[in-house]
């Protein structure tokens, strides 16, 4: 069991990696971070570790997995997944790469309505941990939970995941929303229909349609979509203003996953035959395809239908 003594290891020190790095040390006392420009090693920062988790973007998860593969990690070890991505290759989920690559250890993923700038300013917040494995759940909500971060367990990992994930091109979608002046009947309507779009797909992927309304998939919409905190939000709303995403881009210090994401939702939603309007016009605008106005009026203009599907 996870106590005062136990190690965690946080690998990738960026905005996340820092904020959660913090909440981990109110209640373990051995809590490492790893970085790539430090002086410590991968193996160096793991060895030992009871939990490690990765929060690392998604464009190098592929690549700290198979560095860790290399080294013998104990199968009692937790491993947890923060990233919010999509895998180019083969549309995997963080979790899936994780499981896949270490398939008798526990994987547990941590997503949620979670700014860090909002976290490292100590301001409250909550998350969700999920895991197929009970009891590694419990061992990660017990890592992390405070009074200014409370820790709820689930049994949906793929669900919660997803949730975080695909809530990431919404952001994108709400920042364009808001950068034309659209107006608030706009904004909930896209929300609202880019919810619906999340759940198809995601249970067309496996997750369970109700975890997309609890904290990582509607909770998470309602953080993103209306701050500008939000990187996802922010290139958005830049694109909305008429900047393109290069120069949106060359100024933005973090990672938007979003833009990623949202090229290979349309590659999955093309392969599964789903309907994904809103994720469509935010691919099409992010490759210049269209402008904001445009990717408007294509809403705007679909055949009418029901508003739930039969
Ligand atoms: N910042 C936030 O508010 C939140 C971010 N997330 C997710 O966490 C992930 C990371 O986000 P941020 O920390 O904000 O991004 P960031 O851009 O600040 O940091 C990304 C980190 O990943 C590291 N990294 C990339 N490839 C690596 C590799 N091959 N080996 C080791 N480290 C590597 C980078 O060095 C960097 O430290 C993203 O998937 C994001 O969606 C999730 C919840 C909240
Ligand atoms: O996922 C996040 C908060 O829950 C962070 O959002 P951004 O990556 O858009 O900044």
């Amino acid at each position: 069991m996870i106590n005062k003594n136990s190690a965690v290891a946080i690998l990738g020190a960026g905005a996340w990696g820092k904020a959660l790095t913090t909440l981990a040390r109110n209640n373990v006392d051995d809590v490492r971070l790893f970085s790539r420009r430090g002086c410590q090693t991968l193996a160096q920062t793991v060895e030992g570790a009871d939990i490690i988790l990765s929060a690392v973007s998604i464009k190098g998860v592929r690549d700290i997995v198979s560095q860790l593969k290399s080294l013998s990690i104990p199968p009692q070890t937790i491993f947890v997944t923060a990233t919010k991505g999509l895998d180019p290759e083969t549309t995997c989920t963080p979790s899936q790469i994780w499981q896949e690559s270490f398939p008798n250890h526990p994987v547990v993923v941590l997503c949620g309505p979670n700014l860090s700038k909002e976290i490292t300013q100590e301001l409250p917040a909550a998350t969700v941990v999920a895991s197929k494995i009970e009891s590694a759940g419990e061992s990660v909500q017990l890592v992390f939970n405070s009074t200014r971060f409370r820790v709820y367990t689930n049994s949906d990992p793929l669900g919660v995941e997803l949730g975080g994930t695909l809530k990431n091109v919404m952001a994108i979608a709400a920042g364009v929303c808001d950068g034309l002046q659209l107006g608030t009947n706009a904004k909930a309507a896209l929300l609202t229909r880019g919810l619906i779009e999340m759940v198809r797909i995601g249970v067309d992927w496996g997750a369970k349609p109700e975890t997309f309304y609890g904290l990582s998939g509607l909770g998470d919409i309602l953080a993103t979509c209306n701050s500008p905190l939000s990187r996802n939000y922010q290139v958005g709303y830049q694109l909305g203003q008429g900047k393109t995403l290069v120069e949106i881009l060359s100024h933005l210090q973090e990672t938007a996953e979003g833009v990623n994401t949202a090229k290979v939702l349309v590659q999955r939603a093309k392969q599964q035959n789903i309907s994904m309007p809103i994720t469509q016009e935010v691919y099409r605008l992010l490759k210049a395809e269209i402008t904001p106005r445009q990717a408007l009026l294509d809403l705007m203009t679909r055949d009418i239908k029901p508003e739930v599907d039969s």
